[in-house]
């Protein structure tokens, strides 16, 4: 798959604090923030997941969910407790200012100002995307939170890390299309992070073909888009008579950015409307979705999870692993049917840290059966009694089991889903 990044004038390098969160090693990184306003936020340097809360994962017993505040606006605390000063051996403590060698002080608590590369617009929620202005997770973190601050993000991993790093208060990504299937990038991605999953949106996608104004069809040699807006695509740009060479990019407007950019003339994007307005492109074609009923499902992220309720329709989102043979998995979902819950996905990934199980049988030799993870979402919230019990039950066949979110479900109509107002709150 090729891949670019693309030029961006707010593009900024590694994003990180500029000073050490307290309960946190210092991340590396080769520059600090560059500028403030609109911001791009490229790679950061290590998987920073440790300090926070493992709540969700069960191991031994199903542990119930710790609740703090919801939204973070003070300082960094686990859960609550705040972070223990034997973790602060990275910090030099003699740079700290107000700080003489007999009588350290202790850093002052950050705060989310101090960690913002943007100024804080009043209580404004920062939202990190994969993508540039105009990609869809842009509208969909805009669908999520009217009048949020998108922070555009190279990587789906920028993503996670910029919200454990306190640059975003939240993360929007896509997990699966109704066309494509499921984009698995993601649900390892929640697997190796500790964020929670908090709610869900689903956003109609319109797929355009743009390309420099002025361009014609017969002109294009290639079409260039993310690889799940080009398989969305695939018989329309066939139908179109377009069998030109398809071109994988890390997002659907940084493709467009990407012509605009190089003044490429013989190449196509597949992205939206808004892309198009953005990097002065035409659109040659509108509506080139495979299938006019086109949805991604997105989920948010956040550092701590939600306080799960019963007055409105709740998802749960799970991922277990077992390791005693086939009959587990029908076990599993029974714990389920038998209390009327349910499911509306599951998925397997492959197991990362034990790929393969043997089983020797003397008289025919050894069969590898591959291991999976399960993902599994079903229609219940944790707080109530049926979801409890049914995890209880999962949790005795299981040999791993982490609740990776029980939140709102998106209710809202789709066809409204993702209006210009979204688009152009943002
Ligand atoms: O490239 C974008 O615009 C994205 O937001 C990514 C993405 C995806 O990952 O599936 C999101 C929605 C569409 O399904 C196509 C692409």
């Amino acid at each position: 798959m090729h891949s670019f990044s693309p030029a961006s004038s707010h593009s900024l390098q590694f994003l990180v604090p500029t000073r050490p969160l307290p309960s946190v090693p210092v991340v590396r990184c080769s520059s600090g923030f560059r500028s403030p306003g609109f911001s791009h936020v490229h790679g950061v340097a290590a998987n920073r997941a440790d300090w926070q809360s493992s709540c969700a994962i069960l191991s031994g017993k199903v542990v119930s969910q710790q609740h703090s505040s919801p939204d973070n606006n003070g300082a960094p605390t686990m859960n609550g407790h705040t972070a223990a000063l034997t973790d602060l051996s990275l910090v030099p403590i003699d740079n700290i200012p107000g700080s003489d060698n007999n009588k350290p002080l202790p850093p002052k608590p950050l705060t989310i100002s101090d960690l913002s590369p943007a100024p804080m617009h009043g209580s404004q929620l920062r939202v990190a995307y994969q993508g540039v202005p105009g990609a869809y997770s842009e509208a969909a973190a805009g669908k999520a939170y009217r009048n949020c601050e998108a922070i555009p993000c190279d990587q789906f991993e920028v993503a996670f890390q910029a919200v454990e790093l306190w640059i975003a208060d939240r993360a929007v990504l896509p997990v699966e299309n109704s066309l494509g299937g499921s984009i698995h990038r993601n649900y390892d991605l929640l697997l190796r992070h500790r964020l929670h999953i908090v709610g869900e949106v689903q956003l109609p996608v319109h797929h355009c073909l743009l390309a420099l104004p002025g361009i014609r069809k017969e002109y294009l040699t290639r079409v260039i888009s993310h690889p799940q807006a080009l398989a969305q695509c695939e018989h329309t740009l066939t139908k179109l008579g377009l069998n030109v060479a398809r071109e994988a990019v890390d997002d659907t407007a940084g493709a467009a950015e990407f012509i605009a950019t190089n003044n490429l003339r013989d190449t196509a994007a597949i992205a939206s409307a808004r892309a198009a307005e953005l990097y002065g492109l035409q659109v040659l074609a509108d509506g080139i979705q495979d299938d006019p009923g086109n949805v991604t499902r997105f989920v948010m992220l956040a550092r701590e999870p939600i306080i799960p309720r019963t007055d409105r329709p709740f998802k749960t989102s799970i991922v277990f692993a077992h390791d005693k043979g086939t009959s587990v998995l029908f076990k599993v979902l029974s714990a389920f049917a038998f209390r009327n819950i349910s499911l509306t996905k599951i998925e397997s990934r492959p197991h990362r840290n034990r790929p393969i199980r043997l089983v020797d049988d003397a008289n025919v030799g050894t069969a590898k059966h591959f291991e999976y993870l399960f993902y599994v979402d079903f229609e219940a919230s944790m707080a109530e009694v049926r979801a409890q019990n049914a995890l209880a039950e999962v949790q005795e066949f299981t040999s791993f089991l982490r609740v990776l979110g029980s939140y709102p479900m998106d209710m809202t109509p789709l066809s409204t889903s993702c209006s210009r107002q979204d688009l152009q709150s943002l």
